[in-house]
């Protein structure tokens, strides 16, 4: 083991949150993040469905299962196999959640005529690259298609919790979710660490409106794909700079 893998151990062994997940036999530290984030705005209520987008390795699916309790129901997706829990009305399939295919199958999982949820929750991360522009530029493709498919298979008035990756093109994100939701926060849960760049976007009551295609940022996504540091950077600047022209 190298010094920076045991500095790393060592860090996460002093971390308050880790401890405690370790003790309340919760499956990741981030579970107390989802808590922390429905005490203060109540997003997921006893007996709703729950689609959870980046789930892995399920410690908020634990949380929401707690809050759905058994008439609820919870389905989560995550490119990483899930250990499967002890409760029939928790479901997780692996796949990514960009491609349609895997969301036709979350649809079949939708213990409902209209294979709606009433809430959709994402704690998805993208790959990091250790460079803060492409981070964050990673993280707004990845939450805007999360957005998009709050819009189709929410319940109208269902409500959708996003972590983002905080940094200069947060406003417009901010201000795509509004044109889809009656109300818009984003805020910091305890759990989170203070140097981490994360934040939370709570969208509340979805209006039914429909997702308009012009508002996918796509030009992102076949780069990253690639894995090609330097020319996603390149496609960042000509983004921007289309923005700014507008
Ligand atoms: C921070 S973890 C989620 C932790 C989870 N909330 C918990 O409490 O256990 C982020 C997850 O997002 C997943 N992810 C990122 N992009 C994804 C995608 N396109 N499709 C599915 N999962 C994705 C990663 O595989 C990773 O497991």
């Amino acid at each position: 083991m190298g010094r920076k893998d045991k500095r790393w151990i060592l860090q996460r062994k002093r971390d308050f949150y880790y401890k405690l997940a370790k003790k309340l036999k919760y499956r990741s530290r981030a579970s107390f993040k989802l808590m922390q984030l429905n005490e203060k705005f109540n997003v997921i209520k006893p007996g709703k469905i729950v689609l959870d987008l980046g789930c892995a390795p399920g410690g908020w699916m634990q949380v929401a299962r707690e809050i759905v309790g058994d008439k609820g129901f919870v389905i989560g997706i995550d490119l990483q196999p899930v250990k499967p829990f002890e409760y029939d009305n928790v479901v997780a399939i692996k796949g990514d959640f960009t491609l349609e295919e895997n969301l036709n199958k979350i649809r079949e999982l939708i213990p409902n005529e209209e294979k709606k949820v009433d809430v959709v929750i994402s704690d998805a991360s993208p790959n990091i690259s250790g460079f803060w522009d492409i981070d964050h530029a990673r993280s707004i493709d990845l939450v805007t298609t999360a957005l998009q498919i709050a819009t189709e298979m929410l319940k109208e008035r269902g409500n959708f919790v996003a972590k983002v990756f905080y940094g200069d093109m947060i406003d417009d994100y901010v201000n795509l979710v509004k044109k889809y939701f009656e109300k818009v926060y984003i805020t910091k849960p305890q759990a989170s660490r203070k140097e981490s760049a994360e934040v939370y976007v709570i969208a509340k009551r979805y209006t039914g409106k429909k997702w308009e295609e012009e508002d996918k940022i796509k030009r992102i996504k076949k780069v990253e794909d690639e894995g090609n540091d330097e020319l996603l950077a390149k496609k960042i600047k000509e983004m921007r700079k289309l923005k700014s022209k507008k």
